[in-house]
């Protein structure tokens, strides 16, 4: 069989994780994980992890390490057989210590976006809940406003992008996701990109993953895409 691709995309709420995370996914192939969309499916689904998470992500906090570690592990074990691109964990030390004993990562994205671009953005930010589909109404709108283009049914803002939640998240991230960019930065993974734009980040993405990807993986998912 051939080798299997590990990845995780780092970065702030609205640096752009998921709109490079879905570029990915479909230029090379990997399996897209977002923690933020697994979190909105188990609250969906009323599980246990889902009911405990959802009062953390209304008041703007971070789930806790040991209901998110439960929570994610799992999930990859059931992914032993596919390269994925992990977005939205590990988010703390403990988690990254705990993905570190679960499995060996390739390569790690790290997205350096300014503040104010962060906060322009999220204001901006619609999602179609059932898909986790993400629009923002200057970059990359809905051909209907407030409506999905694919299904047709309403768009809404997540709790935690509207202006009370978002200053808290923002401040809290930077101190919590310090010790995990230190952390990829000795082990040699780790991959920074700092832009305002993701149009201009994406070529170097781009570029980086087409020259880290074993070919025979790159052959065989192209094999599976054609
Ligand atoms: N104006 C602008 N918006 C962007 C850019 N890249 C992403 N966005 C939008 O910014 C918001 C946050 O991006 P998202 O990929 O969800 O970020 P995440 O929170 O890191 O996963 C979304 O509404 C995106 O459509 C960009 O280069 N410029
Ligand atoms: N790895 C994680 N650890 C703790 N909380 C998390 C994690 N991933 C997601 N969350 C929670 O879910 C919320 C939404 O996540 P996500 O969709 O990734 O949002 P964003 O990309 O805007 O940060 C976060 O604000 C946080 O409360």
């Amino acid at each position: 069989m051939s080798k299997l691709f590990r990845a995780v995309i780092l970065g702030p709420p609205g640096s752009g994780k998921g709109t490079i995370s879905e570029r990915v996914a479909s230029s090379f192939g990997l399996q897209h994980l977002s923690s933020g969309d697994f979190l909105r499916e188990n609250i969906a689904a009323k599980t246990e992890a889902g009911v405990l998470a959802k009062t953390y992500i209304e008041k703007g906090a971070l789930v806790p390490d040991h209901v998110m570690t439960r929570l994610m592990l799992p999930r990859l074990e059931e992914m032993t057989r596919h390269s994925w691109l992990l977005d939205g964990f590990p988010r703390t030390l403990a988690q990254a210590e705990a993905l570190n004993s679960a499995c060996e990562l390739d390569v790690v994205i790290s997205l350096n976006i300014p503040l104010e671009t962060l906060k322009e953005r999220l204001r901006h930010r619609w999602i179609h809940p059932a898909s986790g589909r993400v629009y923002n109404m200057c970059f990359n709108p809905p051909r209907v406003q407030g409506v999905d283009d694919i299904s047709g049914e309403p768009l809404i803002q997540h709790e935690d992008d509207k202006p009370e939640a978002l200053v808290a998240r923002l401040r809290h991230y930077k101190d919590v996701a310090k010790p995990v960019i230190d952390l990829y930065r000795a082990k040699g993974i780790l991959h920074m990109f700092s832009d305002t734009e993701t149009d201009r980040i994406w070529p170097y993405v781009s570029s980086l993953l087409s020259a880290k990807i074993p070919t025979d993986l790159a052959d065989a998912q192209r094999a599976t895409t054609h």
